[in-house]
């Protein structure tokens, strides 16, 4: 580990879930607000989601991306109204004149029966393996990451002084999304070719948790103008800060420009889930009526191009055509 990937922080958020005294919560929002104004990441311990599970999420995933090709295809985002499901190696692009992303992943939401919000909202696609063996699991894990990325957001509130029930107008129907990621051994990711290539994640809080001894996250450091890799530890999750976040503290919390880059000789694997608050919902830094700008409003302007959204859906959200 190089020196500086040993001084990035880490914080065991116990003592704010299970606090013995005033002084155990307020330790830990100071350290999360302090490794936010530094890093816009830290990582996290004491956070309750059994070992067990997250070992169990792990053997899920690998399940699914080991099915053939043709069977994952069947349930690809380009057959999902919601843009959930598969997503092959190579079809994500970035803008510019970057190779196509290595990854492969499969990505789901909250599970409403019905497509509402121009497709913000509906089914799963869910692959043909046995309940037990990925949906169950893979669910469950879902929603202690998704709790865990509420539980942070009303840290970081606090941490800036607003109160933490500012969190019942910011999470009544908050869209909450998670990606299970494989990345290909570097034999089989061509030349100049990123795992996933740099970027900064667009809304709020990123719950990631890498696979256990295969570092392949990076960091920039814009000071140290380099990129380091952030352990990948076992029970250890890693926490980032996304441009809405950021953007609505006034930069106090920094967005963390990142990639992946698998050295391991094999594939790696790791998942995300996002916390981005109700659609519906303004800045929680500020008093309601402050501004108009929605967590909606961002995410419609970030995706407008794959998203390709009604005229419907825009004037729900509230966005000029
Ligand atoms: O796989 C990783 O370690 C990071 C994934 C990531 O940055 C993302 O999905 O936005
Ligand atoms: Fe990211």
């Amino acid at each position: 580990m190089s020196e500086k990937a040993a001084q990035f922080p880490l914080v065991d958020i116990s003592g704010y879930i299970n606090p013995t005294s005033p002084e155990d919560k307020a330790q830990v929002v100071a350290q999360i607000r302090d490794a936010f104004k530094t890093f816009g990441f830290f990582q996290c311990t004491g956070h309750g989601v059994p070992v067990s599970l997250q070992r169990a999420m792990f053997k899920s995933l690998e399940r699914f991306f080991s099915l053939p090709k043709e069977e994952k295809m069947e349930i690809s985002v380009l057959k999902s109204p919601c843009r959930r499901g598969y997503e092959a190696s190579g079809a994500h692009s970035r803008d510019g004149k970057a190779m196509p992303d290595a990854k492969e992943s499969y990505y789901f939401c909250e599970d409403d029966p019905k497509v509402e919000m121009g497709g913000i909202y509906g089914p799963n696609q869910w692959p043909p393996l046995p309940e037990d063996e990925f949906r169950q699991p893979i669910w469950e894990y879902y929603k202690k990451t998704a709790a865990m990325g509420k539980l942070l957001w009303e840290i970081l509130i606090e941490g800036l002084g607003r109160s933490p029930s500012t969190m019942e107008r910011f999470s009544k129907r908050p869209l909450i999304g998670m990606n299970l990621l494989r990345y290909p051994s570097p034999a089989d990711t061509a030349e100049g070719q990123f795992g996933l290539g740099a970027h900064n994640d667009w809304g709020g809080i990123t719950v990631l948790l890498q696979e256990p001894g295969k570092e392949a996250l990076e960091i920039w450091l814009e000071d140290e103008k380099e990129w380091v890799s952030v352990p990948a530890v076992e029970d250890r999750f890693v926490i980032n800060c996304g441009d809405m976040l950021s953007g609505w503290s006034g930069h106090t919390y920094k967005s963390v420009h990142h990639r992946v880059v698998n050295k391991a000789p094999v594939e790696r694997y790791s998942a995300v889930t996002a916390w981005h608050g109700d659609i519906f919902a303004t800045n929680p830094f500020e008093e309601p009526g402050t501004s108009k700008e929605t967590v909606g409003h961002l995410f419609v302007k970030r995706f407008q191009k794959q998203l390709k959204p009604s005229k419907a859906l825009l004037a729900a959200i509230g966005v000029e055509a």
